[in-house]
């Protein structure tokens, strides 16, 4: 086994340039339970500085005492068990606190391509540390394992830390984002209220968890489909945490939409703008040509044949994810991760002046009289802070009211099915004759 310093990976990161100059710290970070399903036996030293313990077949970690005491703290992974002496690095003033970002689903196919889009600093900045905290179950742990050691192999400069669990109550605690991917997928024949169901106890589970452990303050995007019922469900087990803070993915709807518009116009897709979708994220979406803008120019000047706009393209974009897996065999996963980029960035970054981008927000208070207490996609700005604000004059037109309308009412449908698990009584499920379709369903 070789012994090594942490070595200075080949790039030009201003952390890297700061780090070689580090004094290293440690910090052994693991639970009783996951120091047998992990890794080997753990050596102790009595050094305060670190040795990193590197070899092919070992992700033994090694733990350091400092002032005579041996830190310790919950599952944690391998190389990720040796963190950096953040001190040293705030004397450079450039790098910002270090976040915790809790990922669920983490060894699912989104997730494969989301985490190293994470670590590499593509969403949070190239001065932002992270904390990756991921949250699996026991059919996932091994895979879990994987996913951690392709992280340490990847020698991500931005990456401090990365743990891996099954209790949302460990995994979440601190966390300021949470990114719920985890969900059932549905299978063939299964009713949508069967899946309403199963998921929406999965976002029962987490909300609590939230709600007792993570930062005051987090932002949630749920993935897992039904995502909007889900973020609701999520959002009303965790009462101290801001309703504002909830969201639901409807980003990749967005960009699938905007690319459609861009490939009929004949233009790149960046001169597409102020695409809402609004509503589920469902076949029941409404992806917004009328206030959508071509070179700033309203699509429907530039795009004159308005019955492909409402049929067509309407169409190509509720039912993308089902024709994808028709060719792709499985549900689009690589830009599912893209777009909870984009839906991240769109909180953490400006909103360009003059523009929008969709996600699925909490209902109440908004301008546009859909109803309170769901979560709808709806146009908003931010500010770059994490928050946003809902867009408050955007047109609706009558093609849109009607369509906007059947949306929410498979969204008040859906929400009483799952009424035991808001804490509003006694569910009752009905989501009448035509079972609606999550978008990636052929
Ligand atoms: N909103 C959107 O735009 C989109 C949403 N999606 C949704 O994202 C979710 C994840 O997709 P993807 O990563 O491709 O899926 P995968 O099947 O690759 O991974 C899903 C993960 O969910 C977890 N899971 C939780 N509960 C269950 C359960 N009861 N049965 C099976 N797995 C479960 C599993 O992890 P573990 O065992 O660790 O719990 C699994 O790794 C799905 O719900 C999908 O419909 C997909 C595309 C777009
Ligand atoms: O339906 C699914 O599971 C996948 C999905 O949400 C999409 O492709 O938009």
């Amino acid at each position: 086994m070789a012994m090594a310093e942490l070595s200075t990976p080949k790039t030009t990161s201003p952390f890297l340039q700061s780090s070689s100059r580090l004094r290293l710290s440690s910090k052994l970070h693991l639970s009783n339970h996951f120091r047998h399903l992990l890794l080997p036996p753990l050596p102790t030293t009595p050094n305060s500085k670190i040795s990193c313990s590197v070899s092919q077949n070992s992700q033994a970690p090694v733990a350091a005492q400092e002032n005579g005491l041996v830190k310790t703290k919950k599952e944690c992974y391998g190389v990720f068990c040796l963190t950096y002496d953040l001190k040293a690095e705030e004397e450079t003033k450039s790098w910002k606190k270090l976040i915790n970002i809790a990922v669920s689903g983490a060894a699912g196919m989104i997730s494969n391509h989301l985490l190293f889009k994470l670590a590499s600093g593509e969403v949070f900045g190239p001065d932002q540390p992270i904390a990756l905290k991921l949250l699996g179950s026991e059919r996932s742990i091994q895979a879990l394992e994987g996913v951690a050691m392709e992280l340490e192999d990847s020698l991500f400069p931005l990456l401090r830390e990365v743990d891996i669990g099954t209790d949302p109550y460990e995994v979440f605690q601190d966390v300021e984002w949470a990114l719920l991917i985890g969900a059932k997928p549905r299978g063939p024949g299964m009713e949508r209220a069967a899946l309403l169901d199963i998921n929406g106890q999965i976002f029962a589970d987490q909300g609590k968890a939230l709600n007792a452990v993570a930062s005051p303050n987090v932002k949630v995007l749920v993935v897992g489909n039904p995502c909007n019922t889900n973020a609701l469900i999520c959002l009303k087990n965790a009462p101290n945490i801001p309703a504002k803070n909830f969201h639901a993915l409807t980003r990749l709807d967005e960009n699938r939409a905007k690319c459609q518009l861009a490939l009929k116009a004949g233009v790149f897709y960046d001169k597409v703008s102020n695409m809402t979708i609004w509503g589920n994220h469902s076949t029941t979406q409404v992806p917004d040509f009328l206030n959508a803008r071509i070179n700033g120019v309203p699509v429907k000047e530039v795009i004159t044949d308005h019955k492909w706009l409402e049929e067509g393209f309407t169409e190509s974009v509720q039912k993308r994810g089902g024709l994808l897996i028709q060719k792709w065999g499985r549900s689009s996963a690589a830009s599912t991760a893209v777009s909870i980029v984009d839906a991240i960035k769109s909180l953490v970054t400006p909103t360009p002046e003059g523009d929008w981008f969709s996600t699925g927000v909490y209902t109440n208070g908004n301008p546009y009289g859909i109803a309170e207490d769901l979560v709808f996609s709806m146009p908003c700005r931010s500010k770059g802070d994490g928050d946003y604000e809902l867009v408050k004059d955007v047109e609706i037109d009558d093609y849109l009211r009607k369509r906007i309308a059947k949306s929410e009412a498979e969204l008040l449908a859906e929400k009483k099915c799952v009424a035991h698990l808001t804490g509003e009584g006694i569910a009752f499920c009905d989501l009448g004759p035509v079972d609606t379709m999550l978008p990636g369903e052929v």
